[in-house]
C-alpha cells in the first residue's frame, strides 16, 4: 500500500518546530535581568537584551534602567518612538515572553483566556481550535432549533384554529 497522506496539520510537529526556533522566557527569569550590566526589557511580549544599548539610547540610559527586567511596552509606546527606533530594537531581540505570562495585566477576558491556555500543551493552536470551532456551530445550531420550534408552534396554532 502507498504512504498514508496526512490531511491535517500535526500540532505536535508545529509546536516542536516553533519551540526549536523561538526561546521563551518566563517573567520570573526576565525580572532577574534588572541591572545596568544585565538589562532585559519586554516590549510587546518580546524580550530584548539592551545592556549594550544603554549608552547609545537617545533618551538616556536612566529611562531604560527604570524598566529593566520589566514590561516597557507602555513607556516605549508613550514616547512615540520612530520606525528607526523599532528597527534598532530588532538587534537586541533574544526571545519571547512565555505564553503563560502574557496578558497577566490585561483585561479579564484575556487573563481568562490565558489561564485557559496555560493548561494546554499547544497553547495557541488549541485555543483557536477550541474557542472558535464549537462556537461556530453551536450558536447557529441553537438558533436553528429555536426557529424550528417557533415555526412548529405557529403551524400547530394555525391548524387547530
Ligand atoms: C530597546 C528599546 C528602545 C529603543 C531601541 C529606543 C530607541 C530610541 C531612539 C532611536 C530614539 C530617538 C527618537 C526616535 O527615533 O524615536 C529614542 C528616544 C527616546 N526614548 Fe527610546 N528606545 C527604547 C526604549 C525606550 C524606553 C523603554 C523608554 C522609556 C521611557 C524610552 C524613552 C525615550 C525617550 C524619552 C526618548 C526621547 C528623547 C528625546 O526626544 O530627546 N525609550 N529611543
Amino acid at each position: 500500500m502507498g504512504e498514508e497522506i496526512k490531511h491535517s496539520v500535526d500540532t505536535d510537529d508545529v509546536t516542536e518546530t516553533l519551540d526549536k526556533c523561538v526561546k521563551y522566557y518566563t517573567l520570573e527569569e526576565i525580572t532577574t535581568h534588572n541591572t545596568s550590566k544585565d538589562t532585559w526589557l519586554i516590549i510587546h511580549d518580546k524580550v530584548y537584551d539592551v545592556a549594550s544599548f544603554l549608552e547609545e539610547h537617545p533618551g538616556g540610559e536612566e529611562v531604560l534602567l527604570e524598566q529593566a527586567g520589566a514590561d516597557a511596552t507602555e513607556s516605549f509606546e508613550d514616547v512615540g518612538h520612530s520606525i528607526d527606533a523599532r528597527e534598532i530594537l530588532v538587534q537586541y531581540y533574544i526571545g519571547e515572553l512565555s505564553l503563560a505570562d502574557r496578558g497577566k495585566n490585561n483585561s479579564k477576558v484575556s487573563s481568562m483566556l490565558w489561564s485557559f491556555i496555560k493548561h494546554r500543551k499547544h497553547p495557541v493552536l488549541c485555543t483557536f481550535e477550541t474557542a472558535f470551532s464549537w462556537s461556530t456551530w453551536l450558536i447557529p445550531a441553537i438558533a436553528a432549533l429555536a426557529v424550528g420550534l417557533v415555526y412548529r408552534y405557529y403551524m400547530l396554532e394555525h391548524k387547530s384554529s
